[in-house]
């Protein structure tokens, strides 16, 4: 015999059990939450005035949690949901406002809650230089802007502002990315033309040229313009996040259309200040070569002795129109690591130009 939702009765004796233990853990854990956060709101009123987003904690906090997971939930998932906690205990204290490469719906609005949880004032701005600008005149705490992708490479504009600009790195995000191709109503068939921003484009060109031969490909500011447009042209169709399908009212005609399947975009997290050292850090460094033979092995040579490992050595012109680079230096450690800080000076004395640009946690992996 069934019940009226077709269920066995012993089974539904047993769903009824479970059920009721979930109940009571939900209770244990709302109660649970409300403490931490009372407790987050005295450690606020403890700061006395002093910054409240201390990434070096926050990933603390999400290393210990990820490496004693007793699991079935994987540890991306925890990281998720504890960044999630400590973002409704941070807005308890302030609300953070991050500016990010609008408009919504971009992969930069999803490396702003992946960092920071949903509980911010996610400031879509019009472009990277608007990002910048935000927290430089205070409109904004932090910025969020794309630094380089595993398949298309650096990100010249951020590069390019980061040395001029008085915020410091205090973070980065790493987001898998995934590109969903979609348009208004229908499939493949009839696509005459494909909007995408340009990063989104260059990240699928072998899927296109094998599945679209034809249709004309058509970069636009941001894959959410492309939406906006798709959403209008019946024959069109757009690259980018699933979440913006959803946003602008398209079918997804095909998920994960990028090239590489590791696809992937490194995001730094820009404030006015760095973070302080989390026991797992990088440091991000601006130099530049005077002109000579040998000097770039020159600048490099005091982090290859005290054994510090560079995870990033990015060439890039100085802007100058004379055939001078600046080089930009993503290297493990903190700077007031004691080895780290020894080759840093060493560095500077060697070097025409340094410029720190901000020690911060490493990411998880
Ligand atoms: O430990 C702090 O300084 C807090 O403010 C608490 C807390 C948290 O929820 O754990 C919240 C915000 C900070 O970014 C770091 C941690």
């Amino acid at each position: 015999m069934k019940d009226q939702a077709g269920t066995r009765p012993d089974v539904s004796a047993e769903l009824g059990a479970l059920r009721a233990r979930i109940d009571s853990i939900d209770d244990t854990l709302l109660a649970l939450i409300s403490e931490r956060a009372a407790l987050a709101q005295q450690v606020g009123h403890a700061k006395q005035g002093e910054r409240i987003y201390r990434p070096e904690r926050e990933a603390q906090i999400v290393r210990r949690l990820r490496e004693s997971n007793p699991g079935p939930l994987s540890g991306e998932t925890v990281e998720r949901l504890i960044r999630e906690i400590m973002s409704a205990c941070r807005a308890v204290e302030e609300v953070t406002r991050v500016a990010y490469l609008g408009p919504a719906g971009t992969f930069s609005e999803q490396a702003v809650h992946k960092q920071f949880g949903h509980e911010v004032d996610a400031l879509a701005e019009a472009d990277i230089d608007a990002c910048f600008h935000a927290v430089e005149t205070g409109r904004a705490d932090f910025a969020v802007v794309p630094v380089e992708n595993s398949t298309d490479g650096a990100v010249g504009r951020t590069l390019d502002l980061v040395v001029a600009s008085p915020l410091s790195i205090c973070g980065e995000v790493m987001l898998p990315i995934h590109q969903t191709l979609m348009r208004k109503h229908g499939d493949l068939d009839g696509i005459r033309r494909v909007y995408g921003h340009a990063q989104s484009l260059a990240q699928c060109q072998h899927w296109l040229s094998r599945h679209l031969p034809d249709a004309e490909r058509v970069s636009v500011v941001s894959n959410s313009e492309g939406a906006r447009r798709a959403a209008a042209e019946p024959v069109a169709a757009t690259l980018g996040s699933e979440a913006a399908a959803a946003l602008y009212g398209l079918s997804v005609v095909a998920a994960r259309v990028e090239d590489e399947a590791s696809n992937t975009t490194r995001f730094l997290v820009l404030g006015a200040h760095d973070a302080a050292p989390s026991g797992r850090d990088k440091t991000s460094l601006v130099m530049g070569a005077k002109n000579q033979p040998g000097a770039v092995v020159k600048l490099l040579q005091p982090l290859a002795d005290a054994g510090v490992s560079m995870s990033k050595f990015e060439s890039r012109p100085a802007r100058s129109g004379t055939w001078e680079y600046l080089f930009f230096v993503v290297c493990e450690g903190h700077r007031k690591d004691a080895r780290l800080a020894a080759a840093l000076a060493e560095i500077d004395s060697r070097a025409a130009f340094l410029k720190i640009l901000g020690s911060y946690p490493a990411a998880s992996a």
